[in-house]
């Protein structure tokens, strides 16, 4: 039998990218990415005055759909494999990306009236301007004793469709009456493919509090809440929520013309950038911590039993693999800091070294700061400039460099927000060591692990554990295409389970990241240092961070 393709696409925060994978291995015969025309929308709505307040981040469902329209006919083009023998398509998407939608199904923000509304455009992920809404969410339910609170680490997060959906009703509340429906942005897309909406159950358990055996949480929480809110989960929240690897529909005729595809092919239900990564590095078991490292970083674990970890993201069940409890945390910020760093804080003559010398500001900067020793900047950092996922969950705190001198040197500062990133990281696997939940070792993917070794020796080094990494550079996108192999089914040449695919068709690299014994004790000490500061302003000894913001916030 010829072999059989699926494609994965992957839609992270600033660009979507397609996968065509051959079945058989894994092999990922071409990609392709589509950067989003409209990129994150921060500062001001598309063709339109409104400006955003502080916090926003918005983005265009159209840029969702001009990945389809670009990335796969390219990735069908290029592997000249013929329609006809790719099977099944999933997506992957970053989460809680949500919008609100009218009865058919369209974006609020594509009606010419209610364009200028900011809320009614899709609110990515990192929009942080409801952590009013999740501050007293979190409030409300601690003081109902409501049970799904450990689930989520103690906190539900301002990242969330809860508070993003409160926070329309606060502001907009014409706009949260003319909603039908809050969809995630991945189950959008998939109702685009197919005409159906449904709901999966990975964005629905670790984004929007739902449970397999309970559901949502109760009327009278909502209640309590703001009585419009009463009704939520069965009216604006409707929609029967299914396991990852469902069958969502089959590719409609008039998306397969648009994406250069065969109509009828198996549409995977959505899923989440981070947890599709999971089988995508070939992770199906406990003990394996797989870090989805760019912009942020996702930390996902599989687990035997629930167990309650401060300030994870969440335990869900089937969440990620059927079969085992999925944990998720994470830190808001990681690639992005460096990028911060690099695009406002580099002087003229870094960049100007790095044109001469042929190579980007990253690498310029990591080759110099490779040249230091664990300790020897004199500097330390909290990885806070998007504020803090896990284990703090809060938005509101900021970003901290401590040690400059008149001597300090861009690649020294460089490598100090590095290492704060890897002291983020180690924060989060030894809250799961220690309530009970085994990490024994490091999974790297996404696209950090490609560019840059200091970054993950540094890691090695500060979390004493071996990293393996991803062979594939895509490796969302492989485990989105899996799960389109599975929603096919092994009768039509995909696999059954989801465990059979990623025992086929996943691969780790040979060489791995070892953690060097002499470095692990200096960053033992320099963890310690980063412990304290990180209690002292992060756990109410001194707020200045949010009296900074709220400050800010008054006089803007
Ligand atoms: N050489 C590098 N070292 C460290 N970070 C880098 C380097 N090059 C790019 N980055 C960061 O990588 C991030 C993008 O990661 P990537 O995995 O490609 O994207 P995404 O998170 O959107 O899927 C950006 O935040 C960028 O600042
Ligand atoms: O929050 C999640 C997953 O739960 C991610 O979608 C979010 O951190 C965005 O990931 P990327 O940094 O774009 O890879």
């Amino acid at each position: 039998m010829a072999p059989k393709y699926a494609i994965g696409v992957d839609y992270g925060t600033e660009s979507g990218r397609a996968v065509l994978v051959d079945l058989t291995d894994g092999t990922e015969v071409a990609d392709h990415v589509t950067p989003y025309p409209h990129n994150v929308i921060d500062e001001q709505l598309p063709d339109s005055n409104v400006k955003l307040e502080f916090d926003w981040a918005l983005q265009h469902p159209g840029d969702y759909i001009e990945v389809l329209k670009q990335s796969v006919p390219a990735v069908m083009k290029a592997s000249r494999v013929d329609p006809a023998d790719v099977i099944g398509l999933g997506i992957d998407f970053t989460a809680c990306t949500m919008l609100p939608v009218d009865a058919a199904g369209t974006p609020l923000c594509f009606k010419p009236e209610l364009k200028d509304q900011p809320h009614s455009w899709v609110k990515l992920w990192k929009h942080h301007a409801a952590q009013d809404e999740a501050n007293l969410i979190n409030e409300i339910a601690e003081q109902r004793g409501e049970t799904f609170l450990p689930r989520y680490g103690g906190k539900i997060s301002s990242e969330w469709m809860i508070a993003k959906v409160w926070q329309i009703l606060d502001e907009a509340p014409e706009l949260y009456e003319q909603t039908d429906m809050f969809l995630e942005a991945t189950d959008w897309v998939v109702f685009q493919m197919t005409g159906n909406k449904v709901r999966n159950s990975c964005t629905a358990g670790y984004k929007a509090i739902w449970h397999k055996q309970d559901g949502y949480p109760s009327r009278e929480f909502f209640k309590a809440l703001n009585p419009q809110l009463e009704n939520l989960t069965e009216t604006k929240l409707r929609g029967e929520v299914v396991p990852l690897g469902t069958k969502a529909g089959e590719l409609t005729p008039e998306m397969a013309g648009l994406m250069g595809l065969k109509p009828g092919i198996a549409i995977a239900v959505g899923n989440v950038d981070a947890h599709a990564a999971v089988p995508g590095v070939g992770v199906v078991s406990p003990g394996k911590l797989v870090m989805a490292m760019g912009t942020s970083i996702c930390h996902m674990l599989l687990g035997t039993e629930e167990k309650r970890v401060e300030g994870m993201c969440g335990v869900v069940e089937d969440g990620i693999i059927p079969g085992y409890m999925g944990y998720e945390a994470g830190q808001s910020a990681v690639g992005d800091i460096f990028a911060w760093y690099v695009e406002q804080g580099v002087p003229a003559y870094v960049k100007e070294a790095a044109e001469k010398e042929g190579v980007n500001v990253h690498e310029w900067l990591e080759a110099k700061a490779s040249d230091y020793q664990p300790g020897e900047t004199g500097l330390l950092a909290l990885d806070w400039w998007n504020g803090n996922r896990s284990v703090l969950v809060d938005t509101d705190l900021t970003g901290l460099l401590i040690g400059c001198t008149l001597l300090t040197k861009p690649e020294e500062i460089y490598r100090a927000l590095l290492e704060s990133t890897a002291f983020g990281t180690r924060k989060i696997v030894d809250a799961f060591q220690d309530n009970g939940v085994e990490v024994h070792e490091l999974c790297a993917c996404g696209g950090l692990p490609q560019k840059n070794r200091l970054l993950m020796q540094i890691y090695a080094d500060v979390t004493n554990r071996e990293i393996k990494i991803a062979d594939s550079k895509q490796t969302p996108a492989l485990g989105a295409a899996m799960f389109g192999a599975v929603a096919a089914g092994a009768a039509q040449g995909g696999y059954d389970t989801i465990v059979e695919a990623a025992q086929k068709m996943a691969r780790v690299r040979k060489d791995t990241y070892k953690p060097i014994p002499e470095n692990v004790a200096v960053y033992e000490l320099l963890y310690q240092e980063y412990s304290k500061l990180h209690d002292y302003f992060g756990r109410g000894e001194n707020n200045v961070m949010k009296r900074l913001k709220a400050i800010k916030e008054t006089t803007a």
